[in-house]
């Protein structure tokens, strides 16, 4: 059975976009539920004064019936972590505040005495954080939605009291948003760059060891899922030691990022390299069999030997490991026999690639 087509890669800014849009579900999403519960809960409060102030079971039987689905979108709004879903939620519970505040409107016989928009903020308020399109629907639904009730109220006084109290609302909220919005955008941006540092290795750009392995996890998990093989090439540079010693550490480490470069440009979207430990580094090809693995690797030797430091040229003994579809190996294990391969590479003479004994 063909294996199923892993998704297209993301451009950068799609998933700098998509990143920040999690990002901001994640900060955001419980304030946003929270602010959406006490808009529910104002809103129910303002339907049982009504009926201390009078108004008829018929009247308040009306007014409740925004109540349940508002009911269920807080609810549903508790559950979601999805940024789009999330600002879908904000929105429905916008509309549904406006439902309400009409029906309080036209189902009062004499008239509603408040228009209830100061029921709107909490939630109105919930979507600043989001998007500019989320914040302008709100914001225009806030400023809009109660009209049709006081139109037919036909009370000019208070349309202008309104439209003068929603003037100064939305003016707040849009400085609000402004500001928050640049300073989460910057503090995405920070928090993303100190993870890219604890994360990848200074001298060379390639993942640490730790988080090399956490990745290898999940893609180990992937294959396994797609029933696909996974391979591992652990690549050590031969006599590296010589090249400190004679050229000096800038020597070594010019080196380095030339291994490093070779790493990546013969590596493929899906792949993983990273920096194990000195000279030592490490690459998970997912879908990849014993056949190409060798290939791949063979390829990633003579591309390190065609690199040079200033005593000669680079040569690197390479070992490869490779997990079956269905086996059940993990990652550090895979590395483990991967580096026990590159060890024998050493022992029969460097400078080649020797294949890990299968798994037992
Ligand atoms: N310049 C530089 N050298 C490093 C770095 N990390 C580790 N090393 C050096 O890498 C050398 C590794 O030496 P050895 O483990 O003896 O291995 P080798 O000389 O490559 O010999 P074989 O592996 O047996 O071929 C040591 O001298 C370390 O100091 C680094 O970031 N920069």
């Amino acid at each position: 059975m063909p294996a199923p087509a892993a998704k297209p890669p993301l451009s950068e800014d799609a998933a700098f976009r998509r990143d920040y849009a999690g990002y901001l579900a994640q900060r955001m999403g419980p304030m946003i539920h929270a602010l959406m519960a006490l808009a529910l809960c104002a809103y129910l409060l303002a339907v049982v004064v009504r009926g201390l102030l009078g108004a008829t079971p018929n009247e308040l039987l009306w007014q409740l019936i925004p109540a349940p689905p508002m009911l269920l979108v807080v609810i549903a709004a508790r559950q979601c972590h999805e940024p789009l879903t999330l600002r879908m939620l904000a929105l429905l519970c916008v509309v549904l505040l406006q439902i309400g505040i009409n029906l309080t409107g036209f189902g009062s016989a004499a008239g509603v005495r408040q228009p209830l928009p100061g029921l709107l903020l909490p939630v109105a308020s919930s979507v600043i954080w989001f998007g500019r399109w989320d914040f302008l629907i709100a914001m225009a639904l806030c400023a809009l939605g109660p009209l049709p009730m006081l139109l037919h109220l036909g009370d000019g006084e208070r349309t202008l009291q309104y439209s003068v109290y929603m003037a100064i609302s939305v003016s707040l909220a849009t400085v609000l948003r402004a500001f928050m919005a640049r300073t989460l955008l910057e503090q995405f941006k920070l928090e993303r760059l100190l993870r890219e540092r604890a994360e990848t290795d200074g001298l060379t750009g390639v993942l640490l060891r730790n988080r090399f392995l956490d990745l290898g996890r999940i893609a180990l998990h992937e294959t396994q899922q797609l029933r696909q093989p996974m391979a591992m090439l652990f690549l050590d540079a031969d006599h590296f030691k010589r090249i400190n010693d004679e050229y000096g550490h800038a020597a070594g480490d010019a080196a380095l990022v030339a291994l490093a470069s070779r790493l990546r440009t013969q590596g493929r979207r899906r792949d993983l390299i990273g920096r194990i430990g000195g000279e030592e580094f490490a690459m998970l090809l997912p879908g990849v069999d014993l056949e190409q693995a060798l290939v791949r690797a063979e390829q990633l030797r003579l591309a390190v030997a065609a690199s040079h430091h200033p005593g000669g040229r680079l040569s690197a003994s390479i070992g490869v490991a490779v997990c079956t579809p269905g086996c059940c190996d993990s990652v550090e294990s895979l590395l483990a026999r991967a580096d026990l391969a590159m060890r024998q590479a050493k022992r029969e003479g460097r400078d080649r690639v020797v294949t890990a004994l299968a798994s037992a």
